[in-house]
């Protein structure tokens, strides 16, 4: 959560109709408490003169409804080659019993693929029925009206969003089977099946009424998505289903027959049994994996979860919905830019200069600066941005020149660096505003005023919550709930880079000690684009704070754990990998361990704390026990108190192996930053008494004592560890 983030949205970001502008069929997505409805086109900018957006009344509407209702079909009969097709979604579904019905929906992606597959046959063939669809349809039984309509969906998360808007040819398509347990041989026959039925479908689709389900299928959570939500805002989101893990690690097995180029971007599980798998495709422009490839994923995963299903070890009518995000996806800031740097993205930033308003753009990147922690943007050459009167002239010279220079910070959802002045801002600015209402008559109250205002809740609340979940700062440091371990490493991977990229820069070298134990799993990212090529591994000097005094081969060896995670996979120079003397005892080994940090101390590899005579890591990532023990000091052993010694040893660990040598706590508490990693719902309440400074005084919990001097202290928490904490009562 306390990553930076930005959001690739559609390219059908709701703006003000600009004069002139042919009619182009709209579709519902908004609708406001007042009289007006506020419609969207559905098509993307550059096959269609509008993806714009207005306030209309109810009349108008109603006078249109005949036009939305063939929207569908008018795309067709625009004569599109299927390549140029916006957005394509084949929705296989299974309809009372075993009937089967397919809806094509064009909502802003493109067919890549050209195969001779069934489903994609299919989908020609439904075009080409779309395109007869009679406008003479009461709209309101068009089962994309019954979807589409709904209450008002702000962007609540967006951040940069890439524009597919200059484009036409990013594809997306969606895969999804009901009922895993049903063989290939079936679906096939229930395609040939749809496709000799099309009038029948038809009819099928006509009778379902507005408000009812078009069908069995769990449509996903309309709301924008957010980084890490299991949908287009990538990550692993299980919701807590009991086989949501087995599901996933079929479908990461799954994966490994499609080589390194194609990545797991999202998964997601729902109680009712639903798995929304999103496939990245690297060597792809837009990540996009063709036709053939999703089908094939899809019909595997589809395969080893009904295996799966027979055992009875997950349930066998698991519904898979097999799809790409395309380049409808969130970027982070800054780490996502560069993949898609010459794609023009939609930036949603908050104006430097007036603090709080929120603005939106189809920007291109021109630079990142590292210094300034800023992205030089500039205008993307779309029609969004051309002059209208221009006539499809590109941009001016003028519009070529501008450039906007947005702090990392500043990209929305981006924050919380900037939290207090900016609620400050907002309470002020809700007090003009309610004073407005205050003064205006209800009917003079306009649906913007209340726009207005409820955008403004919206950001107070949504600032008040980043404030408890994301960089809420306290003397017991920062705390970063993550809703899933996908996130966390995610956000823990940024960090690591983004410190190590700070030291590289300031010092020429980056000093890091390691802990063991499940920390060195959720670093995996790490090794993986974009780091294993941007971070500066050679500059990496690799530290342990605790060590078990084991063989380096051995299981319980912590230098094991990171060698065969971390340090086999990156490019780090070995002569910089500063493990313990494991052929002497623990004291020995202690002796020496701390004697080979002094050397570096002295050559300056590792730093020197100003005010202790101590080492001062450039990061110092800890993990903690459920009894409270970081590194290897644990409640109440006499080595807490430990002030002389940099490295001490144990031999009585309550936790085998029984010998250890540890960093003791001055060593811990002078490095510049410190990051203690803690998950699962066993530690909550030892994480409760570290963090919430709670229980009887004098405790010696070592976790509690962790308290660096001058440095930074980051606790990065999944949310059952974070369950107990006080600030636990805003996460619903
Ligand atoms: O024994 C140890 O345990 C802690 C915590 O491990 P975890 O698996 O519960 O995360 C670890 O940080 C420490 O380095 C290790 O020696």
């Amino acid at each position: 959560m306390g990553e930076r983030r930005g959001l690739v949205e559609e390219n059908t970001k709701r703006r003000p109709l600009k004069r002139n502008q042919p009619m182009c069929p709209y579709m519902i997505c908004k609708s406001n408490k007042a009289q007006n409805l506020e419609i969207c086109t559905p098509l993307g900018s550059s096959l269609f003169p509008l993806k714009q957006s207005r306030l209309i009344s109810r009349e108008w509407l109603q006078a249109r409804l005949v036009m939305l209702a063939a929207a569908p079909a008018i795309v067709v009969e625009r004569g599109l080659k299927r390549a140029e097709w916006p957005r394509s979604k084949v929705e296989v579904r299974r309809m009372k019993g075993r009937s089967i019905q397919a809806v094509l929906s064009s909502t802003g992606r493109s067919l890549s693929s050209s195969s001779s597959s069934p489903s994609l046959s299919y989908v020609e063939k439904r075009l080409s029925f779309l395109a007869s669809f009679s406008t003479q349809r009461q709209p309101l039984q068009n089962p994309f009206l019954s979807r589409l309509l709904g209450f008002p969906r702000k962007p609540n998360s967006s951040v940069v969003s890439s524009s597919s808007s200059s484009s036409s040819s990013s594809s997306s398509v969606t895969l999804r089977f009901l009922s895993t347990s049903s063989s290939s041989s079936e679906e096939q026959e229930d395609i040939d099946h749809i496709e000799a039925n099309e009038q029948e479908d038809s009819f099928q689709c006509e009778t379902i009424g507005e408000g009812e389900s078009t069908d069995g299928w769990e449509e996903e959570d309309e709301a924008e998505p957010e980084i890490g939500d299991g949908g287009d805002g990538g990550g692993v989101v299980l919701q807590g289903v009991p086989w949501g893990e087995s599901a996933l690690s079929i479908a990461r097995d799954v994966l490994l027959q499609f080589g390194n180029d194609t990545k797991l971007y999202a998964f997601k599980t729902t109680p009712r049994g639903y798995v929304y798998v999103r496939l990245d495709k690297l060597s792809n422009e837009y990540g996009c994996p063709n036709m053939e490839e999703l089908e094939s994923y899809s019909q595997e995963f589809k395969k080893r979860l009904d295996e799966v299903g027979e055992l009875g070890k997950i349930p066998n009518n698991l519904a898979l919905e097999v799809s790409s995000p395309g380049a409808e996806r969130i970027l982070k800031v800054p780490n996502d830019l560069d993949r898609f740097k010459d794609k023009p993205m939609r930036v949603c930033y908050v104006d430097v200069e007036s603090k709080c308003q929120e603005k939106d753009g189809v920007f291109m990147l021109d630079s990142m600066e590292t210094e300034s922690e800023s992205c030089v943007w500039k205008l993307a050459n779309v029609k969004e941005n051309r002059d209208p009167e221009s006539k499809g002239r590109p941009l001016s010279r003028k519009q070529k020149d501008w450039r906007l220079k947005v702090p990392f910070g500043m990209h929305r959802r981006n924050l919380d660096r900037e939290l207090i002045k900016l609620s400050f801002v907002l309470v002020d600015e809700m007090i003009h505003i309610y004073l407005l209402l205050y003064f205006c008559s209800p009917t003079h109250c306009s649906a913007g005023i209340l726009d207005c205002m409820g955008l403004l809740v919206d950001r107070a609340v949504k600032l008040v919550e980043s404030m408890a979940f994301s960089g809420a700062r306290n003397e017991r440091g920062e705390v970063r709930i993550h809703e899933s371990l996908d996130e966390l490493s995610t956000d823990l991977a940024y960090h690591i880079a983004e410190l190590s990229e700070a030291s590289v820069k300031e010092r020429g070298v980056f000093a890091i000690a390691l802990s063991g134990g499940s920390l060195v799993g959720l670093m995996g990212k790490l090794c993986e684009p974009p780091y294993n090529k941007t971070v500066d591994w050679a500059k990496w000097y690799i530290f342990w704070a605790d060590e078990r005094v084991v063989a380096k081969n051995h299981a319980d060896s912590n230098y094991k754990l990171a060698k065969d995670g971390l340090l086999s996979k990156v490019p780090i120079v070995p002569s910089h990998v500063h493990s313990i003397n494991d052929s002497v005892s623990a004291e020995e080994a202690a002796d020496d361990y701390e004697f080979a940090i002094r050397q570096l101390v002295k050559t300056r590899v590792v730093s020197v704390s100003e005010i202790s005579d101590c080492p001062k890591f450039d990061l110092i990532l800890l993990g903690m026990g459920p009894d409270g023990h970081v590194a290897s000091l644990f409640p109440t052993h006499s080595v807490l108190n430990e002030r002389d010694e940099w490295v001490t040893f144990i031999t009585d660990s309550p936790k085998p192996p029984p010998e250890r040598i540890t960093f003791t706590l001055p060593v811990i508490n002078s490095a510049s930053n410190v990051a203690v990693v803690v998950t699962g719902e066993s530690k909550a309440e030892a994480l409760h008494l570290a963090i919430d400074d709670v229980g009887p005084d004098g405790v010696s919990l070592p976790a509690r004592m962790v308290q660096p001097t001058k440095g930074k202290l980051v606790w990065f928490l999944d949310k059952p560890a974070a369950s107990k904490l006080d600030c636990s009562q805003f996460s619903e």
